[in-house]
């Protein structure tokens, strides 16, 4: 028998199984999964094998060089879902394949760090007058092992008390095998579960139910309004799964991620999670890997790629607020995890539970009018407590009034009667930065980042910020264009609306929750924690405050601007609208005081926002619906777009005219959009047009992509064009 190897080129010419003898001496090591060394041309190359066969003319064929990992590193439904991918999204085999094992392949087995021991001293030392070194013997005792920085960083000292005290001999070094558990520092509390309620109960039994038949894969659609507490349902099946010897996979978008949901599964589950998202370093997500791999874990909880972890025997995958962007990646492979997730389970006969307050139009559909899921509704909150009022303030009207502020009357009132009873608000304004445009009043330049055809924000930090390729410069007091002194800074963002706030209630205390304020490790979950505990009255944030908060104190959401989403050059701008303001909104209100939101918006007639309003998702889904279906959107079409990308914009529109001509030459059922500019029409120096081919059926639009992308390859021409595929794409940016 003769391995079958993928080689690792990701190309599509070579996405093709070529066949290697395997010489005597790694007979028996090499199996299905194995990654290993090829000759390939005149080089040697990485490759992954998929199978074993008869050869057609064995006296060909070159051998494995070499085998580079002791067992294999996928499994075979990996194999199966990465073949599937790459059929599917029309991308290279090991292009997927390696997507859903890279944990494995950045880190080499277990990682050997020196770290620090308290001395076996007979008597504690006295260090009553060295507080630093007091404060950094407290920490080794709870935590020994930390490596010199760690325990400076965990004391609060600089690593010179540390070395004066390994100096002392009152701290000894040695070496120790890193443990990387990215939850080591949580408190393992285990928690009770609450008793359910009746909607929680009967969803949670037709979950078991499914669990329990034999046979084919189960898509639940959980649909409960904000507050309805649908994190338990997911509890309870999860433990139900795990009661019957079966895996849970638990998806949550990366940005609801937070801390507070990590130590709500660690205090259900204990150390049977495995936590996967993008802060944790490689070693630590390759040993969670790991411990998935051998089945010591058997909960993974993680974000969009964790629906690729090694489970042998997923029984239940669960997808929180399904309806989020984030669950798409924008590089190849350009998957969309809920698609992967109905996919896999397919394969593992699992049961799918996908979960929204405020369902994407495609899973609705499918859980209404006969479709093929199941649909299972929480239609009130936690403790009978009601939804909050939402009110409209016409942000025309307030300016006609002469209030040009940020803030309109009603809104500062509700703020301030907030804080007279000490009860807590959060305002959401998805932009961060101070302003997001800055122009100069005499030549009307704009200033622009010189790699993107995007506005430069302004950041209290005195910078200027392209927020896609973070290029940064200081900002100039003098127009650049005319010499000027008259630049305006207009639009807002975060950092804006909180020195506003800081300036009309000086004594509220207030932080501030988006990218910016996050980036130390650890922020995160120190700014959510304080505002919980009633350190501070009033959050600001992005999108960040708008996701899976439950914090009782809030009686107040206020938001600056509904407008923002709603005329985004995309045919899902209403349904994103719709779905944040719902979100957003459903963090007030969560205790027993009740709550109320306020929406500020140029646009209080358009039916994203009075439906929000009204907390009408069964009105936002009709009359969404009747539009998607008379212009010919998902989910009544489906979507595949070619994005053609380029130094030379010249060349950029050629390929992308040879695109179409190629599309209409395949000669298959499908409508042409374009080719035109996309609406960034240049980030990073590359110029950007777009394809978006339209077809009843996913099938003809592979045809016609796969041709179109052949036709490109084959010409040789735009050499410097690059050109990829995005079918069901979530952004038309
Ligand atoms: N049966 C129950 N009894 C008491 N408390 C409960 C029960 N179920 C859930 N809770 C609590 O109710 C609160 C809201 O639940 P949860 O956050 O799961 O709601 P949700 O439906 O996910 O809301 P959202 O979509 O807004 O994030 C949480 O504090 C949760 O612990
Ligand atoms: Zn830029």
């Amino acid at each position: 028998m003769h391995a079958e190897v993928l080689v690792s080129l990701a190309l599509r010419q070579v996405d093709k199984v070529f066949h290697y003898n395997v010489p005597s001496s790694l007979a028996g090591k090499v199996q299905v999964g194995s990654r290993v060394l090829v000759p390939f041309g005149r080089r040697k190359v990485e490759g992954y094998v998929v199978g074993f066969s008869p050869a057609p003319n064995p006296a060909d064929l070159k051998d494995v060089a070499a085998l580079l990992d002791e067992g294999p590193l996928f499994t075979p439904h990996q194999l199966a879902l990465a073949r599937w991918m790459a059929a599917y999204y029309l991308c290279p085999t090991v292009k997927a394949l390696r997507a859903m094992i890279w944990p494995l392949l950045q880190v080499k087995g277990p990682k050997k760090v020196r770290g620090l021991w308290p001395a076996a001293c007979c008597e504690a030392p006295d260090f009553r007058r060295a507080p630093k070194s007091a404060a950094v013997w407290q920490v080794i005792q709870a935590r020994p092992g930390l490596s010199r920085k760690e325990l400076a960083e965990a004391a609060g000292v600089s690593p010179r008390v540390v070395d004066a005290m390994v100096a002392r001999g009152l701290l000894r070094s040695e070496e120790r095998i890193e443990s990387r558990d990215p939850c080591q520092d949580l408190p393992e509390k285990r928690i009770k579960p609450p008793v359910l309620h009746g909607e929680q109960i009967r969803a949670v039994s037709k979950i078991i139910e499914a669990l329990d038949q034999k046979g084919g894969r189960q898509v639940f659609l959980l649909h409960g309004v904000t507050g309805s507490g649908k994190t338990e349902v997911y509890l309870h099946a999860i433990a139900a799964a795990l009661a019957r010897g079966k895996q849970a996979m638990m998806l949550v978008p990366e940005i609801a991620l937070t801390p507070q949901m990590i130590d709500i599964f660690r205090g259900r589950f204990g150390r049977q999670v495995a936590v996967l998202h993008s802060r944790l370093s490689d070693g630590e997500r390759y040993d969670e890997y790991q411990r998935l791999r051998t089945g010591e874990a058997g909960v993974v909880l993680g974000a969009r790629s964790a629906i690729f972890a090694p489970l042998e025997q997923p029984g239940l995958i669960i997808l929180d607020e399904e309806h989020e962007p984030s669950y798409k990646q924008e590089e190849s492979p350009r998957y969309h995890a809920r698609t992967v997730a109905l996919r896999l389970a397919g394969y593992a006969g699992a049961v799918v539970v996908l979960g929204s307050a405020t369902p994407s139009l495609e899973s609705y559909c499918q859980a209404v009018g006969g479709g093929a899921y199941h649909l299972l509704e929480l239609t009130r909150r936690v403790g009978e407590l009601p939804l909050p009022s939402v009110r409209l303030v016409d942000l025309r009207r307030e300016l006609q009034e002469g209030n040009k502020g940020i803030f309109s009357r009603d809104l500062q009132e509700a703020i301030a009667r907030r804080l007279s009873r000490r009860e807590q608000v959060i305002l959401f304004l998805n932009r961060r930065g101070y302003s997001t445009l800055v122009v100069c009043r005499e030549c009307g330049l704009v200033l622009k980042c010189p790699h993107c055809d995007i506005s430069l924000t302004y950041h209290v930090s005195g910078r200027l910020r392209c927020h896609y390729c973070n290029y940064s410069v200081l900002a100039p007091s003098l127009c650049p264009g005319c010499g000027s002194r008259h630049v305006a800074y207009l639009g807002m963002g975060t950092q804006k609306v909180e020195q506003e706030i800081r300036r009309l209630f000086p004594t509220a205390r207030v932080l501030r929750l988006d990218s910016d304020t996050v980036g130390r490790r650890g922020a995160h979950r120190e700014i959510v924690d304080s505002f919980r505990e009633g350190e501070a009255d009033i959050l600001i944030g992005t999108q960040m405050v708008a996701k899976g908060l439950d914090i009782p104190g809030v009686t107040l959401v206020g938001v600056i601007n509904a407008d923002i989403s709603l005329y985004m050059p995309d045919f899902r701008a209403s349904e994103r609208t719709f779905q944040l303001l719902t979100q957003v909104a459903g963090r007030s209100g969560r205790g027993e005081q009740g709550g109320e939101v306020l929406i500020q918006t140029y646009s209080p007639d358009h039916y994203a926002v009075t439906c929000a309003q009204n907390h009408d998702y069964q009105g936002f889904y009709r009359r969404e619906m009747a539009l998607r279906r008379t212009l010919g959107y998902p989910p009544y079409t489906h979507l595949a777009r070619l994005l053609v990308t380029g130094r030379m914009e010249k060349e950029v529109q050629e390929a992308a005219d040879f695109l179409a001509q190629a599309v209409h030459a395949a000669g298959v059922p499908v409508e042409l959009l374009g080719p035109a500019p996309a609406p960034l029409t240049r980030i990073k120096d590359r110029y950007r047009w777009h394809l978006v081919l339209k077809a009843s059926a996913q099938g003809v639009l592979r045809e016609a992509a796969t041709a179109a992308l052949d036709g490109f390859s084959g010409t040789g021409r735009y050499r410097r064009v690059q050109v990829s595929v995005d079918i069901a794409p979530q952004s038309m940016m």
